[in-house]
């Protein structure tokens, strides 16, 4: 595996790669988990060759969010990258990717807007502006992200479908399923900040909402099932629950029960320090 610091250097080894077969991108921010190894896996069954990219993007977090505290662990996440056959680690630092006078800002309106975006203002434009960079850096023919960020998934695909973003073609934006630990908690780089009582106790989060979702399918109206959804997170020792909605899965819009189009349970709580997310289909 080779790993560049510029994009000069980036877009010479793409170039040399694309030569040989189609070229995948999996976006991340580090603190490698199984999670991010499956969409490295994912991709290499759809492209000759996986690129890899590893920036905390500061564009992404609030003024009082974890930049700081993000962990970073590039000698154990290039061992991983290294042992899964990846080609390419792109892994810029803030300057490389934000040079001096960097004054644009890509904002994605609609999807962007509730749920996350109402709980973290801005958060979606920095995700929207780095991901859109980083397309046009590596010029993927495919691009995989995780379900587990269901409104960033949407964000992204809106995002290249307005600014006809040829690489990646938008149908080759590809979800992966959420990977969970044996307790159902959704992997997250973010789990390393939970104290081992709330560590148990997170796995409260997906129990209940299998249990929202039970209610929803079996004919309970959204506002019950949601009100005992929040009750559970708040027993289970949750303080804050950012949202807990019914959705359609595409618009993200609030749904009042689950119809013919497909609908998603979507969750933010938060936990000791941690803020938690999970989504999952409904129906
Ligand atoms: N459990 C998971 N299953 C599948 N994909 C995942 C999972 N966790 C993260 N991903 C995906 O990996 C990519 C990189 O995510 P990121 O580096 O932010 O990791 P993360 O674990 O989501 O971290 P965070 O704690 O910041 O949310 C994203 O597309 C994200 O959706
Ligand atoms: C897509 C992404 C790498 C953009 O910084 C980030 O939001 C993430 O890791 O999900
Ligand atoms: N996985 C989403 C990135 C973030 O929470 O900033």
């Amino acid at each position: 595996m080779q790993t560049v610091n510029t994009l000069g250097t980036l877009r010479e080894a793409v170039e040399i790669l694309r030569q040989s077969g189609p070229v995948a991108l999996v976006p991340t921010m580090g603190a490698l988990h199984e999670g991010h190894l499956t969409l490295v896996r994912e991709a290499q069954k759809r492209a000759a060759h996986v690129v890899v990219s590893i920036f905390v993007n500061p564009r992404q977090f609030g003024p009082n969010e974890d930049l700081d505290a993000y962990p970073r662990q590039m000698a154990q996440d290039t061992r991983l990258l290294e042992a899964e056959g990846t080609a390419l680690l792109w892994a810029p630092d803030v300057a490389e990717m934000y040079p001096e006078g960097f004054a644009t800002n890509v904002s994605v309106s609609g999807v962007s807007e509730g749920l996350c975006g109402a709980s973290r203002p801005g958060h979606f434009d920095g995700v929207a502006t780095v991901v859109g960079k980083l397309f046009n850096q590596v010029r993927p023919d495919l691009a995989l992200f995780g379900e587990k960020d269901w409104q960033q998934l949407a964000v992204i695909r809106r995002m290249a479908r307005d600014l006809d973003l040829t690489f990646p073609h938008v149908d080759a934006i590809i979800g992966v399923p959420t990977v969970r630990e044996a307790d159902g908690l959704a992997k997250s780089s973010r789990n390393q900040y939970l104290s081992p009582e709330d560590r148990q106790a997170a796995a409260a989060l997906p129990a209940a909402m299998h249990r929202a979702i039970a209610a929803l399918v079996g004919g309970e109206a959204a506002g019950t099932a949601l009100a005992a959804l929040q009750s559970d997170l708040r027993a289970a020792g949750f303080h804050t629950v950012d949202y807990a909605e019914l959705v359609d899965a595409a618009s993200l819009q609030p749904l009042a029960a689950p119809g013919t189009a497909p609908a998603r349970l979507v969750v933010a709580a938060r936990i000791g320090t941690t803020r938690l997310i999970d989504n999952m289909p409904v129906g």
